[in-house]
């Protein structure tokens, strides 16, 4: 019977679709809920991460029944879950592994290496403001486990939800890019969200040092290392190179202290560079006299690309994962990086004097940049890993080691350029 005639002759499927037509042009505006999609720990309590863009995801609590606003981000990375959670650049965020099964290694212990760093962890404790997964395994098994994946973030504060279709999720972040979200728990489970976002703060003060503390005293050269919200494996790298590696906070005056240090590493960080005014000041006036190498990594490539005179911009949705390739513009070679940021370098038109470093294969993005004459490089990705491919730990070898170079052949820490850059033109 053709289909006009069946309508005719019963109206229920017209009925249906004008039903369905209404609820899509409601669904426009009013965001649906999206059910849990993996399974939930029966007895758990009830989460819920809402987007401030509406969408709803309900899920199980496996976390601290506590509730909690930040950017919600979201990470490729297949493991590596204690040292991402710890990873201060992850401050202020909400992260959400793409990753589906989550938990079933557990959680390392709290041994600390030769340099007093804890082996497993980025920092002393979990920096992100709560995690999202599509499945918590229950069960953990691994031979330095001690405890769950929710009993550390239960004695951490932290929130945590499964049984999140994160695919659904990560569709939305990617179309709209990164979004204010509020995850809560139990009780707390309410529509009343005070929209805070914490890229309005310098999180790089509250990640930082307070004090000026030294790493391997015994090291034959002296790596001032400004902490913007270091991961402890760009210490122990720097350490493992032979360094003694002295850490300061984001905001010391360097640019007065340059010969007291045979070189310079500013680590990662989080939230938007352009709050560290007075990082990039002071950096601005070492690139001025400074003779001796420069290194940033990821935050550290930001602030010395605005202090070199780049802009910086945020990034949709960002890199975070760790299989990044990143282009060698030097050498032509492309490697796996680990990356998480969420800010980049606008490189199209490069300040005199500076070229760019790396390229992302992928998104065509700042990998990093590099002073043509003078050793000052830096990079938007993880040499360090942690977790992640060791395809750039190299850096770290070169750094030191043109730092011992430079000390060995007695090159003063700063020269007045203006001054000699006068001559060369003049004898030119
Ligand atoms: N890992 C980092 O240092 C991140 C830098 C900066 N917070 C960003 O998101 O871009």
């Amino acid at each position: 019977m053709p289909l006009l005639s069946v309508l005719a002759s019963n109206p229920a499927p017209m009925k249906r679709a004008a039903g369905l037509i209404a609820r899509s042009l409601a669904s426009a505006v009013e965001k649906p809920a999206l059910a849990a999609h993996y399974p939930v720990t029966p007895g758990s309590l009830t989460a819920q991460l809402r987007l401030r863009s509406g969408e709803t995801f309900t899920g199980g609590s496996f976390g601290a029944p506590v509730s909690t606003v930040g950017e919600t981000v979201f990470t490729t990375s297949l493991v590596g879950y204690p040292e991402s959670m710890t990873d201060p650049s992850y401050r202020g965020q909400l992260l959400v592994f793409t990753q589906p099964l989550v938990g079933n290694y557990g959680v390392p212990g709290r041994e600390r290496d030769e340099f007093g760093l804890l082996k497993h962890f980025e920092s002393e404790g979990i920096q992100c403001r709560g995690i999202v997964v599509g499945d918590y395994a229950t069960k953990y098994s691994h031979w330095n486990a001690v405890e769950s994946l929710s009993q550390w973030c239960e004695r951490e504060g932290v929130p945590a939800i499964t049984g999140v279709d994160t695919r659904a999720l990560v569709h939305i972040l990617r179309g709209q890019g990164s979004t204010l979200g509020s995850l809560s728990v139990g009780a707390s489970v309410s529509d009343a969200v005070e929209w805070v976002d914490p890229n309005a703060d310098n999180l790089v003060a509250q990640a930082s040092t307070d004090q000026v503390r030294v790493f391997n005293p015994n090291g034959d050269v002296h790596v001032a290392l400004i902490d913007c919200g270091v991961k402890y494996n760009i210490i122990r790298s720097l350490c493992a190179q032979g360094a003694r590696v002295t850490l300061v906070p984001w905001n010391h005056p360097i640019a007065d202290d340059l010969a007291s240090f045979d070189g310079v590493f500013i680590s990662n960080g989080p939230g938007s560079p352009t709050h560290c005014t007075e990082t990039i000041e002071q950096l601005r006036r070492a690139f001025a006299v400074y003779q001796r190498p420069i290194f940033g990594i990821c935050m550290g490539n930001q602030l010395m690309g605005l202090a070199a005179g780049l802009d910086v911009y945020k990034m949709p949705f960002g890199n975070r994962g760790h299989n990044q390739p990143a282009v060698d513009l030097t050498t032509g070679k492309c490697v796996i990086t680990s990356q998480n940021h969420g800010y980049a370098l606008n490189d199209s038109v490069m300040p005199s004097g500076w070229d760019r470093f790396f390229v992302n294969a992928n998104d065509g993005s700042n990998e990093g940049i590099r002073h043509v004459e003078r050793p000052f490089r830096s990079v938007q990705f993880h040499p360090e890993a942690k977790g992640g491919p060791l395809d750039t730990m190299h850096l770290f070898g070169e750094f030191v080691d043109q730092v011992r170079a430079m000390k060995a052949a007695r090159v003063p820490a700063v020269a007045e350029y203006e001054s000699v850059n006068v001559k060369q033109s003049a004898t030119a």
